[in-house]
């Protein structure tokens, strides 16, 4: 269960905790899981004492730490690194994150690692037709955020902006490097033969990994008119991206229940000239946002999401017209799960790799993402 929704049902439970005690404790156990596989044979509350010391800068918990660790409580994570290693000699920054060795070519092991003691941002996309408004909207209100790209707004962790901004209408939540995936899906727009398809009749794009249809939505917003064909594996995820769709003001598309570990039903319709596969994956380029997930994932968790994304790209690369696109992604850092995939899809069902990228959220308060071109 993700912590956060952990911790909402343990605070609904007991009602004696106030708002300033939900919001500490919440820190505190944010904190704890933050430092993944560091220090693990230390006591519960000596652990929790480091945590907090490293994943925040002063002043916010000087009161907690002993006298000799508040000299050291300085914004300066270095320092406070150092002064832990000194503390507690069995400690390293790569005891954090400990699988340098199975991540894939160009991610900063050590810069990944440090973004994990940080809370990322929270990113939205602008929709098409409200770049105007959106930024107008935010200034008038006092809402602190910066535009780090064309479209795209980054805003502290907790700001509210859902009482201010129709979300999925004008804006939607999607984290910076998820849009970013959109620079891949440019590449479609610029290409000749499927613009000059798009002419006779919108191009089939089938999502088959849809969830609440993020990426769909990146899709129409960048394409325009397309065919859109959804699917997940379960009917209540479906429900939600209609919900979504409707308030996103999307009408037309076609949606399924599909597993696609196994035969897919219907598959004769779908005829995809794009298919985008987000394919379930570790997560770990968004353990940022989850560190619980850090905390607890073992590395045979790696093939088994390795496994899974062999029979979903094998079954849905079958579907896709000849000439058509797959745009495969994942939001993992692990070799296993991206690049080796690629090579895969490419060895095996004979597709040529347009372009990959690693998009490494970590400097920018953000996730990291990979995402890979191919074609048929
Ligand atoms: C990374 S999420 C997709 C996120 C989504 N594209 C977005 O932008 O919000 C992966 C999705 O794959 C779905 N999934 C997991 N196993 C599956 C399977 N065997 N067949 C089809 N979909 C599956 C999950 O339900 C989940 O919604």
């Amino acid at each position: 269960m993700p912590l956060q929704h952990y911790l909402k049902q343990f605070f609904a439970a007991d009602k004696k905790y106030g708002s300033k005690d939900r919001k500490h404790i919440s820190q505190l156990c944010y904190c704890y899981f933050r430092i993944g596989h560091a220090l693990t044979a230390l006591p519960v509350e000596e652990r929790m004492q480091v945590a907090v010391f490293l994943c925040n800068e002063p002043p916010a918990w000087n009161n907690i730490f002993p006298e000799d660790w508040q000299q050291y409580y300085v914004p300066d994570l270095d320092k406070r690194i150092t002064f832990i290693q000194e503390k507690y000699p069995a400690f390293s920054p790569a005891q954090i994150f400990p699988w340098a060795g199975e991540c894939s070519a160009g991610l900063d092991t050590a810069a990944f690692t440090r973004s994990l003691l940080m809370q990322p941002d929270v990113f939205i996309r602008i929709r098409p037709g409200f770049e105007k408004r959106v930024p107008e909207v935010l200034t008038q209100n006092n809402i602190s955020y910066t535009q780090p790209y064309k479209g795209a707004i980054a805003l502290l962790p907790n700001t509210k902006i859902d009482s201010l901004l129709k979300l999925n209408r004008e804006v939607v939540i999607q984290d910076l490097s998820s849009q970013k995936t959109a620079n891949l899906l440019l590449h479609l727009k610029q290409n000749q033969s499927v613009q000059q398809r798009a002419a006779q009749q919108p191009v089939n794009v089938w999502d088959c990994c849809a969830a609440s249809g993020g990426k769909s939505i990146l899709a129409l917003d960048t394409l325009g008119k397309i065919n859109l064909t959804v699917s997940d594996v379960r009917l209540s995820i479906i429900q939600n991206l209609r919900q979504r769709f409707q308030e996103a003001g999307i009408k037309h598309f076609r949606s399924f229940v599909a597993d696609l570990t196994k035969p897919i039903p219907n598959k004769s319709s779908l005829l995809p000239s794009i298919i985008i596969c987000d394919a379930p994956c570790s997560g770990s380029g968004t353990w940022g946002r989850a560190p619980e997930q850090l905390y607890f994932f073992t590395k045979e968790k790696i093939s088994h999401y390795a496994n899974l994304q062999t029979k979903i790209s094998d079954a849905v690369v079958a579907q896709l017209v000849s000439g058509g696109y797959l745009l495969y992604i994942t939001c993992s850092v692990f070799k296993q799960e991206n690049e080796v995939q690629v090579q895969r899809i490419m060895d095996i069902h004979g597709l040529t790799l347009i372009e990959q990228q690693l998009i490494t959220g970590y400097s920018e308060k953000a996730d990291t993402m990979f995402a890979a071109l191919l074609v048929k």
